[in-house]
């Protein structure tokens, strides 16, 4: 017999234990507890998009995307189906709150064959909730070990790293847990005999799931010589899936029975916080508070007070140095201009990404992070997923868009939480067109001239943000949003995974992003010498003259693709110099803000969407940036 699934055997391979399990039950947190490596924790569903590896002695833990059923409809429960298959360890985390709606999946595992341990996560939750559960009993009627856990308090780690050591290499027995009504057992039967090969799934899991329409075990029996009797099997029952999986809850809840023991128990303070915030008249000033706390944190002391430290002593200390090593070393002044100067890779990729970006991000991700891990942002998603549906997107799109207020490149990549192809496309564009960054959002505070200007700012670039959400959702093709989030509990914030979280985002923004300041310094450098963006400015000069601005501010906006806080600040120079009118300010903040993203946002819409995409948005940053800009112009009587 052929061996068609995705098992291969090797004689060396490492034994794999894979935690599978619904989205936000505390797998990243439980991977963490086992092996000690951090995969990124969160108080919202969907949180983990890549899969993290480690080593449990010599085994190898996998941590994966969540997923609601063994039948994936999203990319990242594909994903984790894969893993699944290929685990010689199933370990099913569960939501203790939640059992009864996660032990069907645990019975689906156990009839498809799978060698599985069934943790019953998050206890500490369950039990304030008045949840009590009788683990022995379920154990007993499971067959399989049931073990009780508090990832984060590393509570029943000990005894889940003896059990899984205890079953990797048995052979899980067989037992026959899902009872089936004569009708279903039937059509189960028939098409499990059609079923010659061997699968990493049980034949009768395989039948099940056949019957459940899932595609990836359409394909697993492509090969099967019954192929078109199965196909028709499947298709011509008239068993519909949703009574499958009727009839396999029942059995679940039949399971159940007497397992579960629920208390009255005094609803704690966070549990009515948590409901209350789900209402609009608490909620909304809940958001608003949340801004306001990232906007002190990142905006006030990173933006300002921490930057203006490290700046001064960055200029002060290592530029000045730099300097003065260069002149009295190289004597070929281009080459110096390479190195420092004030486009140089020291003086203004290093600088920029130490005394600019760190101090920003390092202070918004941990803003970010207390408000994730609090379950606050999950309500504002909730709250907002009104207006977001008349844009195309659901509320979970106010994650990646606030990340972007902190920074569009990281913002980019976890667009990869929302659910479809169409809203990750929405984001990127609204993105890139016009949430500006912390950077840039600093230097525009800096620049206003007063608040009536601020206002008007403000208003046009909500505005066109508004407009442009509204048309890509009429044009951009795909299934509409739905939100199926979760709301998880209120929680109070660990400091410990405050702090992992931070440090983790900070180590892949420096890879990331690093390298590319270097890169621009670099570009600029070439630019210069070559005279590349004496061209580019000039044609540049055309649009830029067009919307009422004096000529000098292209430059402005050439810069402000390599930094765009400097084509801010350049704007803050020529204003100071009484070269533009009121009038004049406010367009170029308008024109600048929804100018291009910068090229470190624009590198990574190319890797996470492909280079088309990258194109297409730049380009209609540019037009759009002119229009507004031009619009703005109209209003403020400057053309
Ligand atoms: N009180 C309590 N909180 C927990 C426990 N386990 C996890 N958490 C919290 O639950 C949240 C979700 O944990 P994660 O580990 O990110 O969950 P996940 O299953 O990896 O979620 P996805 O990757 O989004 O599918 C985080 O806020 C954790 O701190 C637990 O046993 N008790
Ligand atoms: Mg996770």
């Amino acid at each position: 017999m052929e061996c068609h699934s995705v098992k291969a055997e090797t004689v060396t391979a490492e034994k794999k234990v894979a935690l599978v399990g619904n989205p936000n039950v505390g797998k990243s947190a439980l991977f963490y507890a086992l092996t000690g490596k951090y995969a990124t924790i969160s108080n919202y569903p969907g949180t983990t998009v890549d899969i993290a590896v480690a080593k449990l002695g010599d085994l190898e833990i996998i941590d994966t995307p969540g997923m609601h059923s063994l039948v994936p409809v999203t990319g990242e429960e594909e994903v984790a189906r894969k893993l699944l298959e290929e685990a010689d360890l199933v370990v099913h985390v569960v939501d203790a709150k939640n059992i009864r709606r996660a032990l069907p999946f645990t019975l689906q595992l156990i009839e498809a064959g799978f060698n599985t341990i069934l943790v019953l996560n998050l206890v500490d939750e369950a039990e304030k909730f008045g949840i009590f559960i009788n683990e022995k009993l379920l154990e007993e009627r499971l067959g399989i070990p049931v073990l009780k856990t508090v990832a984060t308090e590393k509570r029943g780690v000990g005894r889940l790293k003896d059990e899984i050591r205890k079953r990797i290499g048995l052979k899980p027995e067989k037992k026959r847990l899902i009872r089936f009504s004569p009708q279903v057992e039937k059509v189960v039967s028939e098409v499990e005999g059609l079923i010659e090969g061997e699968y990493s799934i049980s034949k009768r899991g395989l039948a099940i799931l056949l019957l459940l329409k899932d595609s990836v075990s359409l394909e697993a029996v492509k090969r099967e010589k019954n192929y078109p009797q199965i196909l028709e099997k499947v298709s011509k029952s008239n068993l519909l899936p949703y009574e499958i999986m009727r009839e396999i809850y029942e059995n679940a809840e039949r399971i159940l029975d007497g397992v579960i023991e629920e208390r009255d128990v005094e609803s704690s303070i966070a549990r009515k916080i948590g409901i209350l915030a789900l209402n609009p008249l608490f909620g909304i000033p809940l958001t608003i508070l949340s801004l306001a706390f990232i906007y002190l944190l990142a905006g006030i002391l990173g933006a300002q007070i921490l930057v203006d430290l490290i700046e001064t002593w960055f200029e002060e200390n290592v530029n000045t140095a730099v300097n003065t090593f260069l002149e009295q070393n190289i004597p070929n002044y281009w080459l110096r201009e390479l190195i420092g100067g004030e486009y140089g890779i020291i003086t203004l990729g290093i600088r920029y990404a130490i005394a600019i970006i760190f101090p920003i991000v390092t202070t918004f991700f941990i803003a970010f992070s207390l408000l994730e891990d609090s379950g606050i942002l999950p309500r504002t998603a909730y709250l907002l997923d009104g207006i977001f549906k008349k844009i195309g997107m659901s509320g979970r799109a106010v994650i990646p868009l606030l990340l972007g207020t902190g920074c569009g490149t990281m913002a980019v990549i976890v667009t990869r939480i929302l659910e479809t192809w169409r809203e990750r496309v929405i984001a990127t564009i609204l993105l890139a067109v016009g949430i500006p960054c912390s950077a840039q959002l600093g230097v525009m505070l800096g620049i206003a001239p007063d608040f009536r200007a601020m206002m008007i700012w403000i208003s046009v670039v909500t505005a066109v943000l508004l407009i442009a959400g509204f048309i890509s959702s009429r044009v951009i093709p795909g299934e509409r949003a739905v939100f199926f989030m979760e709301i998880p509990p209120i929680r109070v914030p660990r400091p410990e995974n405050v702090f992992y979280k931070t440090v983790s985002r900070l180590e892949w923004y420096f890879k990331e992003v690093l390298p590319i300041f270097v890169l621009i310094s670099v570009l600029i450098w070439i630019g210069r010498i070559t005279t590349a963006f004496d061209i580019i400015v000039s044609a540049l000069s055309v649009p830029v003259s067009a919307i009422g601005l004096p000529p000098k501010a292209s430059e402005v906006f050439l810069y402000g693709f390599f930094r765009r806080d400097y084509g801010a600040a350049g704007l803050f120079d020529i204003s100071s110099e009484g070269l533009l009118s009121y009038g004049q300010v406010v367009v170029a903040m308008v024109t600048l803000t929804l100018f291009v993203p910068c090229i470190a946002q624009f590198s990574i819409i190319c890797k996470e969407r492909g280079i088309k995409q990258g194109i297409a948005v730049f380009l209609l940053s540019v037009a759009i940036a002119f229009t507004a800009g031009y619009a703005t112009a109209v209003m403020m009587g400057v053309v």
